[in-house]
């Protein structure tokens, strides 16, 4: 994802790419090259401490690594407390379809009696589930909430570990990887005698790249904290 950032922002005629950082660079050369934003496509384990430091630095941050539980979310609020002229933009999905798909799945939620998220992915992701299931899921949780729905019916009283994913605010996620696979995502609805399936497929990591390209544009006018694209895209 790096890689194809690069690229992208180098073929933008109003953006300049001014560094390329890997893990064994130092982030000093971004403040040397005077970098007003900083995009972050690395791993759970590390991203907080970039954040950290490009909000000390004064530097908007767009990060598209995944990993952002809700204690995440407000150690970053914390952080921009202290530098209220810093813009993050934090995005589980750049795809603008994965954008919708989570939409449509909030505005369907409270439809249904039951919904399981299914997410599949290539095999060399490091984390599981995925960023977007796991907003996907809270997403969903939510609206089920507001509209006052109960639980969903479930008989299951035996299970081998696993079998019914894992449980986010009551929504269960179930995680796939495979060889051949980009990042694919359904949202599974069923009600009685009809199901409705909402499918997100990226294909190809270009498919991340006009959200991504948007959230740069627009993280340097929106100091504090962004979470998602939807904002952006309205
Ligand atoms: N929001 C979205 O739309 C999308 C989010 N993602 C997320 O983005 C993240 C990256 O995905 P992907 O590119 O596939 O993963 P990769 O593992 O292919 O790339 C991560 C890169 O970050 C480098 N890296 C590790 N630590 C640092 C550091 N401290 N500073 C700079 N670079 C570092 C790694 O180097 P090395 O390999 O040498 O360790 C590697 O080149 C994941 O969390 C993924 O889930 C992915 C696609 C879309
Ligand atoms: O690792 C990936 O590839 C992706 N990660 C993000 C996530 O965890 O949701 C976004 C997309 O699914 C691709």
């Amino acid at each position: 994802m790096g890689l194809e950032v690069c690229k992208a922002v180098d073929a933008a005629p109003d953006l300049d790419l001014v560094a390329l950082l890997d893990h064994d660079d130092t982030r000093a050369s971004a403040v040397e090259a005077g970098a007003r934003v900083l995009v972050d496509f690395t791993n759970p384990g590390v991203v907080m401490e970039n954040l950290r430091w490009a909000i000390e630095q004064g530097i908007n941050v767009v990060v598209g690594t995944s990993g952002f539980t809700t204690e995440r979310l407000d150690e970053v609020r914390g952080w921009l407390a202290g530098r209220p002229e810093v813009g993050v933009v934090i995005a589980p999905n750049f795809g603008i379809g994965a954008v919708l798909m989570m939409q449509f799945a909030a505005r369907a939620a409270r439809y249904f009696d039951s919904v399981e998220i299914i997410e599949q992915h290539h095999p060399r992701k490091l984390d599981a589930p995925s960023g977007t299931a796991m907003h996907t899921a809270r997403l969903v949780a939510e609206a089920r909430r507001a509209a006052g729905c109960p639980p969903m019916p479930d008989a299951t009283e035996e299970e081998f570990a696993g079998a019914r994913g894992t449980d986010i605010e009551g929504v269960r996620v179930h995680a796939v990887r495979a060889s051949g696979l980009i990042a694919h995502q359904e949202v599974l609805f069923g009600a009685a005698g009809e199901t409705l399936t909402i499918r997100h497929d990226s294909l190809d990591r270009s498919s991340f790249m006009p959200g991504v390209l948007l959230a740069v544009r627009e993280v340097v006018k929106r100091p504090g904290l962004t979470l998602g694209l939807d904002e952006l895209l309205d």
